[in-house]
């Protein structure tokens, strides 16, 4: 959520944020109108909240001639704030509403854009293979190694369902444990999180409310299924104030994520781009609220993607999000794009963000300072890998003629020492 105070002093710089990502600058007009409403209001009613309470201090020991006046006065006061407190909790109500869906000012180095077209290349890493042989997909190569089906799995779970089998799942356990056995090498705290999440986890994270449409709803028991693990992660601190040297607090996952992909309908139905369920590995740093810190640490969330993609031996870019394709409270955001031989170029594997104190603050994630002032923290997730996207560029970039698959080093001691998938 923004700073309210943001809003009041500088309305503009939450129209332009609004502009730049593609929100609709009414609301923030809106927003301000209701403020000023609320401060209006919330004087007049402080003030004959006073008054009736000083007139019923006093009311008993007046002398009989001025108790009736008194008696009247308490009455019009009574009356006029049975009026005016009702429409103060709507304005509050509807402002508070309001607020959890401005944007968060992009950072200025964000390029300006309105889609993933305007990102901005950053740097690449590996040279895309150039193959001596007409190149399978990865569902091709997943049917001749027995390690993919999908026709079963539409048969019982209907569209953009899979089976992983035999190597299949083994291939993406090992990625998933690979990636979890670095961050833990580097200090991280794993967590095996809860996936059945309140609404209040979803709203603190910034997926409720506008994100409402692309979750999974249980509404019978008001829970919701994450799409991602960042958001137990980021809400394991909700309502809770930290010692500014427990900071950062490093935390790492790896869960289930389910998606709706309604914005999506009909993209990237055939394979394994775009799916309903998946597994990730999640990085979360908590950290304090200092810009420049916020950014060393969002270079380490992409340098820990980066190593995971370089052990795997798989080409990649990093691109900066513009401000279109950014999301509602992202200051700073970047892409790993993995090469996918299938689509002939880099497909999004990975997606690091930061999000200064607007997590924090719906979240309420708080620290005290060493001068003892307490503060809104900063947040920031990344991708370490997430399955089965990342088997598209495994299995195609380390395809053989013959339709094996070479297992990458730093994976083999997950596969049981195997140096390649073979044709069963
Ligand atoms: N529907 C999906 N099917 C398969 N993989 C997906 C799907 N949605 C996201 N992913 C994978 O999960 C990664 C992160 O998703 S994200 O929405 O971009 N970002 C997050 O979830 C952040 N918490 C960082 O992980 C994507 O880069 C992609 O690799």
């Amino acid at each position: 959520m923004i700073d309210p105070e943001l809003l009041r002093k500088e309305p503009e710089r939450i129209r332009e944020a609004a502009r730049l990502k593609g929100f609709d600058p009414e609301t923030v007009d809106l927003a301000v109108t209701l403020d000023r409403r609320r401060r209006e209001l919330l004087a007049v009613v402080e003030r004959l909240r006073a008054e009736r309470n000083a007139l019923s201090k006093r009311i008993g020991s007046l002398p009989p001639e001025e108790r009736h006046a008194a008696l009247t006065r308490a009455t019009v006061l009574k009356e006029r704030l049975a009026q005016l407190e009702p429409e103060l909790r709507d304005v509050q109500n509807r402002l508070q509403h309001l607020l959890l869906c401005l944007p968060n000012p992009p950072a200025p180095s964000s390029p300006v854009g309105s889609s993933d077209e305007d990102n901005v290349e950053i740097r690449r890493w590996g040279q895309p293979p150039s193959f001596p042989f007409p190149p399978r997909d990865h569902l091709e190569l997943g049917r001749l190694l027995g390690i993919i089906e999908t026709e079963r799995a539409v048969k019982l779970a209907g569209s953009r369902a899979y089976f992983l089998k035999n190597e299949g799942a083994l291939l993406e356990w090992a990625v998933l444990r690979f990636a979890v056995d670095l961050l833990l090498r580097r200090g991280y705290t794993l967590l095996a999180p809860p996936v059945l999440v309140l609404d209040e986890a979803m709203t603190a994270t910034g997926y409720f409310p506008l994100g409402r449409e692309e979750v999974y709803r249980l509404e019978r028991d008001e829970l919701n299924l994450v799409g991602t693990a960042e958001v137990p992660l980021v809400a394991y601190h909700m309502d809770e104030t930290l010692e500014e040297n427990e900071l950062p607090r490093r935390y790492c996952a790896l869960s289930p994520c389910f998606r709706r992909e309604v914005g999506s309908a009909g993209r990237d139905v055939h394979g394994l781009y775009r799916v309903h369920q998946f597994f990730k590995v999640e990085q979360v740093i908590i950290c304090e609220a200092d810009p420049d810190a916020s950014r060393r640490y969002h270079e380490e969330l992409l340098k820990n993607a980066e190593d995971i993609l370089q052990a795997l031996e798989l080409p990649y870019r990093v691109v900066q999000a513009c401000t279109g394709d950014m999301g509602q409270g992202q200051v700073l955001k970047h892409d790993v794009e993995t090469w996918m031989p299938s689509r002939g170029r880099y497909g999004e594997t990975h997606s690091c963000s930061s999000f200064h104190d607007f997590q924090a603050r719906r979240a309420r994630i708080r620290y005290r300072d060493r001068n003892g002032r307490v503060r809104y923290a900063y947040t920031l997730n990344n991708t370490a890998v997430a399955s089965p996207r990342i088997l598209i560029p495994l299995l195609e970039i380390h395809q053989r003629e013959d339709g094996s698959v070479r297992i990458p080093e730093a994976l083999r001691p997950y596969m049981g020492g195997l140096e390649a998938l073979v044709p069963r």
